[in-house]
This record gives C-alpha cells, structure tokens and sequence, in this order.
C-alpha cells in the first residue's frame, strides 16, 4: 500500500531550480536508499518529506492527505528525520532521552531508554555526561537513540553513519534493518557506496535534479 507520494514535485531556491518534477511512490515498509553527487538535492528531499520545506510546485501526499494539512509537531512525530550532524540540546543525554516522552506526555520508561542505549553500544553512565563532552559517534547514536524511543512510522535518515567506524555502523544498519522488518518505512541518503549495495529494498538516484529508481 502507498502510504507517501510526491506529484509533480519541484523545488526552487534563490532562482536555480534544486528538483525539478518529481513522482516518487513510497510504500509500506520500503526499504528506500538514495544516492546521487554532492550538492544534487538528497538532503532537499528528506527535508521535503519531513515538511521542513514546501514544495514550490506539486504536492506531497502522506497518508491520504497534503503535507501541509498536518500539524508540523504531529507529522514529525510519525515522519522523523535523523540529520547527518546530530542535534542535541539542553545540557546531558538524559534531557534529550527524556524529551520524547515529555512531549507526548508519557511517563518515561527508564528500561526503554536503557535497552536503546545498550543496542546502541553505549553504556549506562552516558545518561549523565554532558552533550558538549561527547564525540561525534556518541552524539550521532544518542540522537538515533532519541528519534527511536517512539518507532515513527516513516524514518528519514541523512548520512547518519558517516562519523562511525564500521563496527558501529553495522550496528547502526542491524538497527535499522529490524525496524523495517518491524514495518517501519526507511528512506536513507548515504555516499557509501558499499552500504548502499548491503541495504534497502530500492534505490533511487538524483543527479541534475531529477529522480530516478535503479533498477536492481
Ligand atoms: N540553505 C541553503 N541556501 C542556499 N542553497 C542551499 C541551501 N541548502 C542547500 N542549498 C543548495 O541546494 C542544492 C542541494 O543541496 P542538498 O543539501 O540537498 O544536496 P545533497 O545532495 O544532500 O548534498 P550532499 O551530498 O553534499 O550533502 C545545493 O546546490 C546546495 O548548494
């Protein structure tokens, strides 16, 4: 079943035109790599899909209904993106794994938090380090760690792996690929040639800004 669709769509920045008419069908539980050239619109698309950024001409359906119908904290809730540098805020790990749990108004579930960081490869004690105190590895796990506590239903991933060393990365990928197994929808922008060869059920590439799916 389609449960995402772009029509038509284009985008345009400062006059130069970034992508230009898109059709792009998502289905459940696509497992979606994108590739393409530095500066050809990969990071634009996830930012498209994640409402951060409107089309300039043609229209993103999710669900049924036009992106811009959903309430933008709700739509992120089920669509998230994990960028390429992590954002964390406040002062230690602890107040960002809390947060996702604050703004649904849930009681926190340490056992979850606890279990994440484990997968994650990191140890308990990170709960009190200070973010600024982080590597750049510790950083990139602990907002993954953050954006998974609530299994969204589409997750928008930008080059998330390219500050970890390969045995974290393939943790990362296992990660990943069990929640696609779970149902969840992956749509991952990676420059690595071999990962891209590892994942996903399909794969697209923009180049000149046009999208087109590779044929396996
Ligand atoms: N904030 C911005 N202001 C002006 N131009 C921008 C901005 N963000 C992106 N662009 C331009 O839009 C184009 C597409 O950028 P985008 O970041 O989507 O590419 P990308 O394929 O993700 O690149 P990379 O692989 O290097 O991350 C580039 O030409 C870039 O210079």
């Amino acid at each position: 079943m389609n449960i995402l669709y772009l029509e038509k769509v284009s985008y345009q920045r400062e006059n130069k035109t970034i992508l230009k008419n898109v059709n792009l069908t998502v289905n459940e539980s696509d497992f979606i790599i994108v590739t393409g050239p530095s500066g050809s619109g990969k990071s634009t698309l996830l930012k498209l899909l994640n409402n951060l950024i409107s089309p300039t001409k043609g229209r993103i359906v999710y669900r049924g209904k036009s992106m811009e119908e959903y309430n933008p904290v709700e739509l992120r809730q089920n669509i998230s993106l994990c960028f390429q540098t992590p954002y964390l805020f406040g002062r230690t790990v602890f107040e960002n794994m809390v947060f996702p749990f604050n703004i649904r108004r849930k009681n926190i579930d340490k056992s979850m938090i606890h279990s994440l960081l484990k997968n994650l490869d990191l140890k308990e004690e990170i709960l009190h380090k200070d973010i600024k105190n982080l590597s750049g590895g510790e950083k990139q796990r602990v907002s993954l760690a953050r954006t998974l506590l609530f299994k969204p239903d589409i997750l928008l991933l930008d080059e998330i792996t390219s500050a970890l060393d390969e045995e974290n990365t393939l943790k990362v990928e296992n990660i990943i690929t069990k929640l696609n197994n779970e149902g969840v929808t992956i749509i991952w922008v990676t420059h690595n040639k071999e990962q891209a060869e590892r994942l996903g059920t399909r794969r697209i590439h923009i180049a000149g800004g046009t999208v087109s799916e590779v044929k396996a």
